[in-house]
């Protein structure tokens, strides 16, 4: 599946010792079926106990009854029925209060009564902004304090409801970090048996719509394309010191963990502590998450942006926000926890160079999420078989543990030792004791005093920030992993990915692989923002021509023309088996994960059964492989698709296995087959 961070591993284990990644382990974990139903509707309510231990201590965040209160009459009536004439307005300033109230109404609700808000609107001479600000500024204290007396007398007459224009209400949303529709990442279906698995977005397939250009080109055509490309080039690494010399260095983070361990509220938190999301933003999703009685979600649906994901309270997409440390920029991809979109969290972990792992610290939850079959170990796992070699932990919540030292001790020690066995090195992984809802430790030292008795370590902004930036191939031969497909809005079609290797410009030749069709690149942009020029380790969205849109797939390669990425439908992995319930056998059937390409395979040979440690050949051509064997065998993949051997390109070189929806082993592909 997903894709690797480029060289992230470059300052560190270049060799990737894949006895040392794999080897022994993985324990057998019990993981779900994912027949169970009552998995696949995951209710997040059946589970409140950590933040009704938080809420009980804390004053400042109420928590929402269960049923939301009907507005009172009196409300209603006073709303409908305000007299203005007090106000001696005419009808022009009548009408712009009305439409001030109107919008400030649909960011705080019914909290505050309309008198204030008429105070305040003509306070600052119907500028809404000023009005909503001062209002937010008041509202903490007001909460506190016994309800000011009303300026404005209520109304006595009942006259004809005022009649408002209709205005526009401008969407009160994060405009920093909102992803544009166009590069949100989406994930993928994996669709079963045979079928291909294919971009999530809805291709418009009107013949008005498709790109006319002759797409395959023919060889005299081809030859006269490599030689321009060839003419053109400059040095990608001069390219990359001009453009980016001078640029805090690009880190993408994916944040991993088990369902609920507070992955979104933490980042949500972060976001909001930096100043990247407005305070009034916030103040909407508070009002509008108490509505659907789940107040605790505020910080998450900072990244949990679709409705879906906020009713159910769950993650499901990748969610995308970035902020900067002192020295970097920072790209965050939230991943979902929750087993069923495991694939999409492999997108996400694909195209990160680092990785946070968030675990929640309250008593039985940790268990659950990594003793228990939850998704803790999984993830850990699926990180670090990616390629990702640097990881933080977050152990969150620990506000529901009186910030227990023995706790974060207990914890800390069991995941030590099991990173170790999954192939992190104890010196790049670093913990950080947090909690995502109050805020402590994330981006500046904790004051909290039952923390301060024993922890004096860094807080997670700043474990971030000296994660190491790994070096980006920007002078190997280009390849780009499509994870998205969607249509833009001018002429073309854009196609969004990692840039794995090498760089890509404006009007640059690309060929699109495993169907070897040529392309025209029309305008790039990184992080939504429009640039010339992307380099390796750069997530893009690249407009395309030259090819119809539905000649695309999700798992497609922009590839560099001249070296072209190989195409086969049969290679030979080594590969380590987890989590099996029967043993591997001659044809086993499989989904294959390769960057965001999911296809159906089989093994077809065993070849040879090794040693763990020192890779001897144990036995040739073995019967069966079980859990924790590490064998070498032939997979042969339903259809073509874009492959590379580890050591050329170690981004597109690691495949997983997964069966029913467990990913059952992982591999290295050492040998390409042609077809
Ligand atoms: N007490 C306490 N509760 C927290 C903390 N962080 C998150 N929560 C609560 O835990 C619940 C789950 O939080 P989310 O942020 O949605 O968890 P998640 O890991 O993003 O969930 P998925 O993405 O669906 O896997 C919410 O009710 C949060 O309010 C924390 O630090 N302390």
């Amino acid at each position: 599946m997903a894709r690797h961070r480029n060289v992230r591993n470059r300052s560190y284990s270049d060799d990737y010792d894949f006895d040392d990644v794999y080897g022994h382990s993985v324990e057998e974990d019990s993981c779900l079926s994912p027949s169970d139903a009552a998995q696949w509707m995951y209710d997040r309510s059946r589970n409140q106990q950590a933040i009704s231990n938080f809420l009980d201590n804390h004053d400042d965040i109420q928590e929402e009854s269960e049923e939301l209160p009907e507005p009172s009459h009196a409300t209603l009536e006073r709303r409908e029925s305000m007299d203005l004439r007090g106000l001696n307005l005419n009808e022009d300033d009548e009408a712009k209060l009305m439409s001030c109230l109107d919008e400030l109404r649909n960011v705080l609700g019914d909290t505050t009564p309309d008198n204030i808000l008429v105070q305040s609107v003509l306070k600052h001479k119907f500028n809404y902004n000023k009005a909503l600000d001062e209002i937010l500024n008041n509202k903490s204290k007001q909460e506190e304090k016994p309800k000011p007396e009303p300026v404005i007398p209520p109304p006595a007459l009942l006259i004809e409801p005022v009649k408002v224009p209709v205005v526009t209400t401008p969407k009160v949303i994060a405009t920093k970090i909102e992803p544009n529709k166009a590069a949100v990442i989406k994930g993928f279906k994996i669709e079963d048996g045979n079928t291909k698995s294919c971009p999530q977005t809805p291709r418009d397939q009107s013949p008005a719509t498709r790109d006319r250009t002759p797409s395959r080109l023919d060889q005299a055509d081809d030859n006269k394309i490599v030689l321009k490309i060839k003419e053109n080039k400059s040095d990608p690494n001069t390219q990359f010191q001009n453009e980016r010399g001078s640029e805090k260095d690009h880190l993408y983070i994916v944040v991993i963990g088990h369902v609920d361990a507070g992955k979104s509220t933490l980042m949500g938190r972060l976001l909001f502590e930096l100043g990247e999301v407005s305070q009034r933003t916030l103040h909407k999703y508070e009002q509008e998450s108490k509505k659907i009685g789940k107040q605790s979600f505020m910080y998450a649906w900072v990244l949990d942006e679709t409705g879906e994901e906020r009713v159910r309270g769950i993650t499901m997409d990748v969610g995308r926000a970035q902020f900067e440390t002192k020295t970097k920029k920072v790209i965050i991809l939230d991943a979902p926890g929750h087993a069923d979109f495991i694939p999409n969290m492999i997108t996400g972990a694909g195209q990160a160079d680092v990785a946070l792992l968030v675990v929640d610290a309250t008593r039985g939850e940790f268990e659950s999420g990594f003793e228990l079959g939850g998704q803790t170990r999984e993830h850990a796992l699926l990180v670090r078989s990616l390629g990702v070699n640097q990881l933080a932990v977050a152990v969150n919540k620990l506000d529901t543990t009186n910030w227990s030292q023995e706790r974060f001790d207990e914890i800390t020690k069991k995941l030590k030792a099991f990173l170790k066995q999954a192939g992190f090195k104890d010196s790049d992984v670093t913990f950080v004791p947090c909690s995502g809802l109050t805020g402590e430790n994330l981006v500046k030292d904790s004051t909290e005093p039952n923390l301060l008795k024993w922890y004096s370590g860094p807080c997670l902004l700043d474990v971030i920030d000296k994660f190491n930036v790994p070096q980006r191939p920007v002078s190997k031969p280009l390849r780009m992993s499509i994870n998205d497909i969607f249509k833009g809005t001018g002429s073309g079609f854009c196609v969004a990915g990692r840039i794995e290797n090498g760089v890509i410009n404006k009007g640059d030749k690309v060929l699109v692989c495993p169907t070897k069709e040529m392309a025209e690149v029309r305008s790039l942009s990184i992080n939504d923002l429009a640039s010339n020029v992307a380099f390796a380790g750069d997530q893009v969205s690249v407009t395309l021509s030259g090819v119809e849109m539905q000649n695309v797939s999700v798992g497609y390669i922009l590839s560099d023309p001249i070296q072209q990425v190989p195409v086969s439908t049969r290679f030979e992995a080594r590969l380590v088996v987890f989590n099996v319930k029967v043993p591997i056998t001659k044809g086993f059937p499989v989904l294959i994960h390769h960057q965001s390409l999911v296809e159906s395979a089989n093994i077809v040979k065993l070849k040879a059964l090794l040693n763990k440690s020192t890779g001897e050949v144990l036995k040739k051509k073995p019967r069966c492989l079980g859990n924790n064997s590490v064998a070498v065998v032939d997979i042969e993949v339903s259809k073509p698709i874009c492959i590379e051997r580890y050591k050329d390109v170690k981004e597109l070189g690691r495949v997983m296995l997964r069966v029913a929806g467990v990913t059952i082993a992982a591999g290295l592909v050492t040998d390409i087959f042609t077809t």
